[in-house]
Formats: structure tokens, C-alpha cells, sequence
């Protein structure tokens, strides 16, 4: 992971050191140079700079594909929430610059409108002083021109910056999304669960977790494109009964979790009972006997958490409640309120 906890001068360091690579390369100034030459300006990223030095030592600079490739691979797709950081501080910076070229482009078309009004009645009464104006307009008029170049140049970065940001917010929504269920996956619930957990302390907050029973038997059955169907089927019970309150996600193969905050044992208990009965009222097609497959069933514990104590304390009493309910036979809700009754 990327640390940013530096000091300012640390930072400011670093962006000079930024921006004098950037300048030695092909690829523009934009937030995806700035990233890949900030995170290189800090040090800390090794496999990021070894392969930037290797490919200097190949090609002299760095052009606008090998930026993008190097930005995607080291910095975007392993830590997508750096990434943002890095195109934050890059907007920041651009829009400073934005902003005071805006301010000197509006003092250049004022200075220029007042000499346009003196250079003429000048010209009247001293002939010589009108032409030395003349020569101030016509220099006045090129910075104009190139304050708009620049501005215009800027505008279109932000415009970049804008896009990049989407494109930042899809891969961190997609590093937090299961692909064949659309659900969270597990890392997207841990940390869901540890916000949860940190900032709802005393409220009641229950879990459930839950698997499909016999799983191996249907893939061995029905073959494993089937069995995907089923998780899926499973996967669009849970989101239903989860709506906007709850949060649910695919845990691991067959497996998935249901965080409830805010929520009593007692209804948590008929919410894992509803999941269940819509569980076993599953009916999917079988497209290679073209059957319709029933008897899919799912065990399910269910725990509250205790306040003051760990996530995995947590967790673990809601898996030994979900391993009690296969050992009693499967297909039902086992619920454990605290460590003494797991015992
Ligand atoms: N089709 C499919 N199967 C998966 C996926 N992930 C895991 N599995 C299968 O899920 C099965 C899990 O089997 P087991 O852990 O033995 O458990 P089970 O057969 O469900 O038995 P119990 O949990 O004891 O009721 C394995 O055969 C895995 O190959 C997946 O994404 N798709």
C-alpha cells in the first residue's frame, strides 16, 4: 500500500521532482504522468521504478502508451484508492494554475482595453509615443493569445481529470464486486463489516452466514455452469431480502454472508428463516436435460455481536452457528448468541 502521510515539504519535494521528468518525456503533462512520476519521485514504489528505468535505458523517454501502461498496472490496478489521491492532487495543482492564469488573462484584456483606449487619442497628439504604443499593443495582444493557449490547454487537463476520476471509481467499485453474482465480495464486506463495527459499536448488530448444502453433489451432478446458476439464484434472494438495509456478499465459492446493523437477534432469525425458505423454493432449469432442478437448500448461522470484541470472535461464533446447523442436518437456522453459548 501507498503511504501519503509525508510532510509537506516531503510532498512538494517530490512534486518538483514530478513535474522535471514529466517535462523530459513525450507523454503530456496530465494526471496519469504526474502519478506514475510522483509515485517514482518518492522511492517507494521499486517494481514501479525498476521497470521505468529499464524502459528509459530502452527508449530514452516514456511516451503516452507506456505512461498509461505503467499508471494502470502499478498504481490504478493494485491500489485504486492512491490512485485517487494522486489525480486529486494533480486537479489541485492544475487548478491553482487554472486559476491565476484565468486572473492574468482578465488583467492582459484590461490592460489591453485601456491602452486601446489611450493608444488612439495618443496617436493624435504625439505621433511618436502612439507608435511606441503600438508596439505594446501588438505584444499585449500576443500574450492574450497565448494566456488563451494555456488556459485552453488547462481546461482540456481537467476535463482529463474528470475522466480518469470515473474511471478510478469503476476499478474501485469493481476491486470491491463479486463478477458472477454482482454482490460485494469478500474484501468489499470485511471492510464494510470493520466500518460497521467501528462505528456502530453499542447497537445491536447481527450476521448471518450461509451455504449452499451439498454444493459438490450439484457441480458433480448438473455440471458446474449449473452450479453457477444456483449461486446466482442464491445471490438474487439475498439481495432482495438485503434491499437498502442490509449488506450482503458472496464470501467465497458457496458461501455468503448478510450483515444486519441496527437489527434485533429476533428479526435477524426471521430474515435468515425468510432467505431460507426463498432458498429452497428455487427451481432452476437444467439446459442440457431441459428438467427443472429443485431441492436446493442452504444452512445458515446466525450470531449478534458482543460489544468489545474482535471481527474474527465475531465471525467465527456465526460459522460455528452455520457448521451446527450442517451437523443437525442441514437446510435450517442455528443461531448463537454469544461465546458462552457457543461453547
Ligand atoms: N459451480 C461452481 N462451483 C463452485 C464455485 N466455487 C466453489 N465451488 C464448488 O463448491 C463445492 C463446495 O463443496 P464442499 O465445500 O465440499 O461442500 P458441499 O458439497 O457444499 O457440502 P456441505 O457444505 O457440507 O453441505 C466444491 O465442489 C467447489 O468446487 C463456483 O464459483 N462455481
Amino acid at each position: 500500500m501507498m503511504q501519503y502521510e509525508i510532510t509537506k515539504e516531503k510532498s512538494a519535494e517530490y512534486l518538483r521532482q514530478a513535474i522535471h521528468h514529466m517535462s523530459q518525456q513525450d507523454a503530456a503533462f496530465h494526471p496519469v504522468s504526474y502519478a506514475v512520476w510522483y509515485e517514482y519521485s518518492s522511492g517507494e514504489h521499486a517494481r514501479l521504478i525498476d521497470e521505468v528505468n529499464d524502459l528509459i535505458e530502452k527508449e530514452k523517454k516514456l511516451n503516452e502508451k507506456s505512461t498509461a501502461h505503467l499508471f494502470h498496472k502499478h498504481i490504478a490496478a493494485t491500489d485504486p484508492d492512491s490512485a485517487k489521491v494522486l489525480v486529486e492532487r494533480f486537479n489541485q495543482v492544475v487548478t491553482d494554475i487554472t486559476t491565476s492564469t484565468k486572473q492574468a488573462g482578465q488583467e492582459t484584456s484590461q490592460f489591453k482595453k485601456s491602452l486601446d483606449a489611450w493608444s488612439g487619442e495618443i496617436q493624435q497628439l504625439e505621433p511618436q509615443l502612439g507608435a511606441q504604443l503600438g508596439s505594446l499593443l501588438s505584444d499585449t495582444l500576443q500574450m492574450q493569445s497565448a494566456m488563451h493557449g494555456l488556459q485552453h490547454k488547462l481546461e482540456s487537463s481537467l476535463e482529463e481529470i474528470s475522466d480518469l476520476k470515473s474511471e478510478i471509481m469503476k476499478a474501485k467499485q469493481e476491486a470491491i464486486s463479486d463478477g458472477l453474482t454482482g454482490l460485494m465480495n469478500r474484501k468489499g464486506f470485511d471492510s464494510a463489516l470493520h466500518q460497521c463495527l467501528d462505528t456502530l459499536p453499542d447497537q445491536e448488530t447481527c450476521l448471518v452466514i450461509a451455504d449452499i448444502d451439498f454444493f459438490k453433489k450439484v457441480n458433480d451432478s448438473y455440471g458446474h455452469l449449473f452450479g453457477d446458476k444456483v449461486i446466482q439464484a442464491v445471490a438474487r434472494v439475498l439481495k432482495t431480502v438485503s434491499g437498502n438495509l442490509y449488506t450482503a456478499a458472496r464470501y467465497g465459492g458457496e458461501e455468503f454472508v448478510l450483515l444486519l446493523p441496527h437489527t434485533s437477534m429476533e428479526t435477524a432469525r426471521e430474515i435468515a428463516e425468510n432467505i431460507r425458505r426463498q432458498v429452497a423454493a428455487i427451481t432452476i432449469k437444467n439446459n442440457v436435460s431441459q428438467r427443472l432442478i429443485s431441492n436446493i437448500t442452504i444452512s445458515l448461522g446466525l450470531t449478534v455481536y458482543q460489544p468489545g470484541e474482535s471481527v474474527d470472535s465475531f465471525i467465527t461464533r456465526a460459522d460455528q452457528a452455520l457448521y451446527t446447523s450442517k451437523a443437525k442436518g442441514r437446510n435450517r437456522v442455528t443461531m448463537i448468541e454469544d461465546a458462552l453459548a457457543a461453547a
